[in-house]
């Protein structure tokens, strides 16, 4: 099944692929190249719909036509924080923020407030658009985050977020340990669902 990903984040793209190995995943910079989309809706799940519906338009124009899109928005959630960085989380330290600087400034706002760990939860919203009907599902991971990042591996807060059940943060267990468990796939999995019952 040739599924286009309304997604320009490299970490999410790797990711789809892995859990998607009977499917061709092409990021839709492959085929539109750049495109802007404003992520101005007030949910995950806005943005995730405005995002896929966005590309679903764009490819239609195109000429494209019987195609799937799916787009993720997502991000992590600490309630200590007053719920940020929240449908943020790629922007918490400013518009292009790197990885790097957002997880600066989450480290700075926990430390503010003297929390070396706290709870926290990552969400993932999944829009699949298909004969320009929308269908939306949604996964959690929970856990905590750390005031400090350890290891390498996965994307974004991941050095930081020790999930539930694990000693370690997704930074030094890495995507292996991710893919059973993580947001994306638990969102994934009932996506797949839907595309067995619609397609
Ligand atoms: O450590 C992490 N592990 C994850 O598994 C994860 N999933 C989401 N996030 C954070 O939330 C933002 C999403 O924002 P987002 O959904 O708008 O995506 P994005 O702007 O990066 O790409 P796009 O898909 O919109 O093109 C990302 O940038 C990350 O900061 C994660 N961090
Ligand atoms: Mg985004």
């Amino acid at each position: 099944m040739k599924i286009v990903l309304a997604s320009g984040n490299k970490g999410k793209i790797k990711e789809f692929e892995k859990l998607m190995p009977n499917d061709e995943v092409v990021a839709f910079k492959e085929i539109l190249g750049d495109i802007e989309i404003i992520e101005d809706q007030n949910s995950f799940k806005g943005n995730a719909i405005k995002k896929a519906q966005t590309i679903y338009d764009k490819l239609l124009e195109k000429g494209f036509s019987d195609i799937i899109v799916i787009s993720d928005d997502s991000g992590i959630t600490v309630p200590a924080l007053n719920n940020e960085p929240g449908i943020y989380s790629a922007r918490y330290a400013g518009v292009n923020a790197s990885d790097k600087e957002n997880n600066a400034k989450l480290i700075k706002n926990l430390n503010l407030k003297t929390l070396e760990k706290t709870p926290a939860f990552y969400t993932a919203c999944i829009a699949i658009v298909y004969q320009g009907e929308v269908y939306t599902v949604h996964g959690w991971m929970h856990g905590n985050v750390i005031n400090e990042q350890k290891g390498e591996g996965g994307f974004g807060y991941d050095p930081m977020f020790i999930a539930n059940g694990f000693d370690k943060t997704l930074g030094e267990l890495g995507y292996e340990a991710k893919k059973d468990f993580s947001h994306r796939t638990k969102a994934l999995n009932l996506a797949k669902k839907v595309l067995d019952v619609i397609i």
